[in-house]
This record gives C-alpha cells, structure tokens and sequence, in this order.
C-alpha cells in the first residue's frame, strides 16, 4: 500500500498504487501537460522517433471486457509496439483535430467521470490487463 503524501487526493494515491503495479509489466510515465495542444506537440516530437499507439479516453469510444482489453495490449506487444500513450482529455473533452489523430478512442463507459477518476480506473484497468495476460491470479472473471 502506498501512503496518501500531504495534499495528495484519494485518487492520486491509488493512482500512485496501480502505477507501482503496473511498473512490474512495463515502463510507465504519467506527465500532466498544460493543454491539449501542449499534449499533441509532445506527441508529434515522439512521432518522429518511434510511433506510438495512441489510445485517447473518450466516454463516446469503443468499450471493451477486461479480458479484451488485454488482448488489445497483447497484440501491441506481440506485434513490437514499443510504445502506448494512453491520454485523459482535457475538462471540455478532446478536439476533433486530437479524435483524428488517435489510433483507439477507449471509453470506459458511457457514464463521463471526473478526469482523475478516468485515470484511477484506466490504471487499474492497465494493471488487470497486464495481469491477465501474464496469467497472475488478481483476475478472476466477472
Ligand atoms: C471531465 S471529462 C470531460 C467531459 C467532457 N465535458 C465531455 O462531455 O466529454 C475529462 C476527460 O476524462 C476522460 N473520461 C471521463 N469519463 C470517461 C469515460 N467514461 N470513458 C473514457 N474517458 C472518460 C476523458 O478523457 C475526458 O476527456
């Protein structure tokens, strides 16, 4: 367990829990940008390095089981992907311009949540996933 650090929220420290977590399975980074248009410039700097799979959360995407979300994440893997940006949008949504640009707009339902509550979930939705591809036992269905 990962203590809440002074003037952290509650959804910064299960953030901080899922992220340790997933740092067993893979690399992670959580950068915060100051806009959108901050976010895509970051993006299109990486572009001309390796290409990443750009996944943008969008409660109007497509949804997926847990156990589909995995193979999502197995096929990136498996196919060489070196790299998945996984971004939360900003308080009035992703522009059209940044829809454009993503290879996978994710909801995780159709109800909107708080920004921070989205990663909350996203994080322990990674976190399940790369559990679930490596066999570990914190997955056990429905
Ligand atoms: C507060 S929400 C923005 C809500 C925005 N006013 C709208 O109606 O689309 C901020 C961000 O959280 C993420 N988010 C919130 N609910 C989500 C959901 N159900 N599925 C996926 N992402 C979600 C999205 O990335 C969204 O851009």
């Amino acid at each position: 367990m990962i203590k809440r650090g002074p003037g952290e929220s509650d959804f910064t420290s299960a953030l901080k829990t899922y992220a340790k977590r997933i740092g067993n399975y893979a690399a992670v980074e959580i950068p915060v940008y100051a806009s959108e248009s901050a976010f895509l410039q970051t993006l299109s700097r990486h572009r001309s390095r390796t290409v990443p799979y750009l996944v943008l959360l969008d409660s109007r995407g497509k949804q997926f089981a847990s156990e589909q979300f995995a193979e999502l994440l197995g096929k990136q893997r498996d196919q060489g992907q070196q790299k998945i940006v996984f971004a939360i949008g900003p308080a009035d949504g992703w522009s059209d311009d940044a829809r454009r640009q993503a290879n996978l707009l994710l909801s995780l339902g159709t109800m909107t949540l708080p920004h921070e509550l989205a990663r909350v979930v996203l994080s322990e939705q990674l976190y399940r996933a790369f559990t679930i591809l490596s066999g570990h036992p914190y997955h056990t269905g429905h």
